[in-house]
């Protein structure tokens, strides 16, 4: 299968950086991402080559750049894959007959990330679960439910590297090396990651709250402190409004 993707930006890289090792490729973008698609060996072409030259076409342009990349694809029959936040199905079904909406996050470039796909029964489900699934582990939903959940998996990276983040602070404060802070932290992060997938996270809590221990005394002054009710609702909110605005 021959790929052309629109668009090396922040996540367009990450995922000609990954599907790079799997297909053949040729890539439309303008500059200055242009030149970084070069240092990836990339053959950067105009849109239309590109177009011809791919079985699939994969659109990683900002949202406001969709109608216009689009426009120029009208009547194509390939499937098309669109990475844009908030641009409608419907609006890519009507320019191109096999589109499909998806959300991804930037850890496609490891092929680790949940990527959310509308919606199945389309042209050609299977070509784009198997593209998909070099990206990481592709997950059929509804469209409302992509846009929905846009801030926990797009976000992702951002907001759990936030978490992650303060975790480092708070061994720095305490008088930790931050090397090793970083180390301790990025080890525990994701072996309890690792656990999760075997046990639940109630499980979990209790199995490490000693009656009347040190971990209990924390939990339940963050839980005082409202840190992941907060986190719930910013996350909530900005989840239900968007599956809301379309
Ligand atoms: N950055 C992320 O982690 C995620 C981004 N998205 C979505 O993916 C899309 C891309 O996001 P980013 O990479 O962050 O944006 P970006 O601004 O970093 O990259 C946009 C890319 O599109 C290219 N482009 C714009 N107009 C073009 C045209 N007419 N022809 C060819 N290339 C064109 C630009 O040159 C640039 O390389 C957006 O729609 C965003 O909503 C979705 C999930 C995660
Ligand atoms: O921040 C954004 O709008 C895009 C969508 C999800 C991640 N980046």
């Amino acid at each position: 299968m021959k790929i052309c993707l629109v668009g090396f930006g922040r996540l367009g890289s990450a995922i000609g950086k990954r599907l790079k090792r799997f297909y053949e490729m040729k890539v439309s973008t303008l500059p200055p991402t242009d030149e970084l698609a070069r240092k990836e060996g990339l053959e950067v072409v105009d849109l239309k080559t590109c177009i011809n030259f791919g079985d699939v076409v994969i659109v990683s342009v900002e949202p406001s750049a969709m109608d216009s990349v689009l426009s120029q694809m009208e009547g194509l029959e390939k499937p098309l894959i669109s990475t844009a936040a908030l641009y409608g199905l419907k609006e890519i079904r009507r320019k191109v007959k096999c589109g499909y909406r998806t959300m991804p996050s930037v850890t496609v470039e490891i092929g680790k990330s949940p990527v959310l796909v509308s919606e199945r029964g389309g042209c050609n489900d299977e070509a784009v679960e198997e593209i998909l699934s070099k990206l990481g582990k592709p997950i059929w939903v509804k469209e409302e439910v992509l846009d929905a959940a846009l801030p926990v998996v797009g976000s992702g990276p951002a907001i759990h590297s936030l978490y992650y983040n303060s975790l480092v602070e708070a061994l720095v404060y305490a008088g930790v090396d931050r090397k090793l802070a970083e180390e301790m932290v990025k080890e525990s992060v994701i072996g309890t990651m690792e656990f999760l997938k075997k046990y639940d996270p109630l499980e979990v809590r209790a199995r490490v709250e000693t009656p009347g221990g040190i971990t209990v005394k924390m939990t339940v002054e963050l839980e005082k402190e409202g840190v992941f009710g907060s986190l719930s609702k910013i996350v909530g909110e900005t989840g239900r409004e968007l599956r809301t605005r379309r």
